[in-house]
């Protein structure tokens, strides 16, 4: 059968670092890929809370700045290991024992994703601001022929939220970028969905409270809610990432609990983004 559709699916950090709920996703998300033949699936990881643990235990310190972590050269060591490595290698394995023919990617393999490392700014006291080996994905950055022709040959991608800048080094990109980067490309080719699932069950009103999911959000809401600080941290590129993908192609976007997966890909489930 002809693939129509594209599912981009990222997983948050909190989900990849609780092996239960990891687990019960890859079961989940293996029975959807094998399960609708005109709908392809591609898996984007996070990895933070595992990187920051792994960091602590090094004596390699995590710093953020605006929901991106400033990564210097031991950072960008520390996170090309359990991005590329443990995180990529065993979502992997647990997909290949679900019955997904998996195959994990950095942006540095098959030039599937190039990057230019992010310039030295001002931050708001007008001191100078290094994120490192930080990558802003280029324009026509992604390599959207080869995602095409391992989708058409049955393979699900599985990419870390690492780059390359095309002159030999690895930049570290945030996941929710990734997987907008890699819809936006797509819709091209295909109809193209992108859920972010993390733990908790939408956009919230007051993020403390699961009760109070936000069933639409439009940017005008969006703003007055940032606004309010009801909105703040990773929600902040997370959203920022979901208009773009819909201004850029991308047909819907959904944020909800990675455990409703089904329902958030049927969309009854989890906060609706519209523009
Ligand atoms: N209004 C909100 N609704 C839900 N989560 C919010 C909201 N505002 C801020 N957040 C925070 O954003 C986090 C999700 O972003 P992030 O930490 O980057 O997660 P992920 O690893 O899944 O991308 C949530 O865990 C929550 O702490
Ligand atoms: C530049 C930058 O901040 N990169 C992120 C990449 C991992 C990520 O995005 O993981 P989550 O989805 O779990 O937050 C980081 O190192 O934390």
């Amino acid at each position: 059968m002809q693939i129509e559709k594209l599912v981009v699916i990222k997983i948050g950090g909190n989900i990849v670092d609780d092996k239960n709920a990891l687990s019960d996703f890859l079961s989940t998300f293996a029975t959807l890929a094998k399960s609708r033949e005109d709908t392809a699936l591609i898996l984007v990881h996070g990895g933070g809370k595992i990187a920051t643990k792994i960091g602590n235990q090094l004596g390699i310190e995590s710093k953020y700045v605006d929901g991106r972590r400033i990564t210097d050269d031991a950072t960008i060591d520390l996170v090309t290991m359990v991005y590329g490595g443990l995180a990529n290698k065993q979502i992997v394995a647990q997909l290949q024992a679900n019955g997904c023919n998996a195959l994990g990617l950095t942006g540095a393999d098959a030039n599937i994703m190039l990057a230019n490392k992010r310039p030295v700014k001002s931050d708001a006291n007008g001191n100078p601001l290094d994120y490192g080996w930080v990558g802003d994905v280029q324009q026509k950055g992604v390599n959207s022929e080869i995602l095409y022709t391992l989708i058409q040959a049955g393979i699900t991608p599985v990419l870390a939220p690492l780059t390359h800048d095309g002159k030999g080094h690895i930049l570290n990109t945030n996941a929710d970028t990734i997987a907008q980067e890699t819809a936006k490309a797509l819709s091209e080719k295909f109809e193209v969905h992108l859920i972010y699932s993390f733990e908790k069950p939408g956009v919230l009103l007051d993020a403390e409270d699961d009760s109070t999911v936000i069933d639409i959000l439009q940017p005008a809401y969006y703003a007055s809610l940032k606004a309010e600080q009801k909105i703040f941290a990773g929600m902040i590129p997370k959203l920022d990432n979901a208009f773009a993908a819909l201004n850029n192609g991308v047909a819907k976007v959904i944020i909800g609990k990675a455990e409703k997966l089904p329902l958030l890909l049927s969309g009854e489930s989890g906060t609706s983004i519209i523009l």
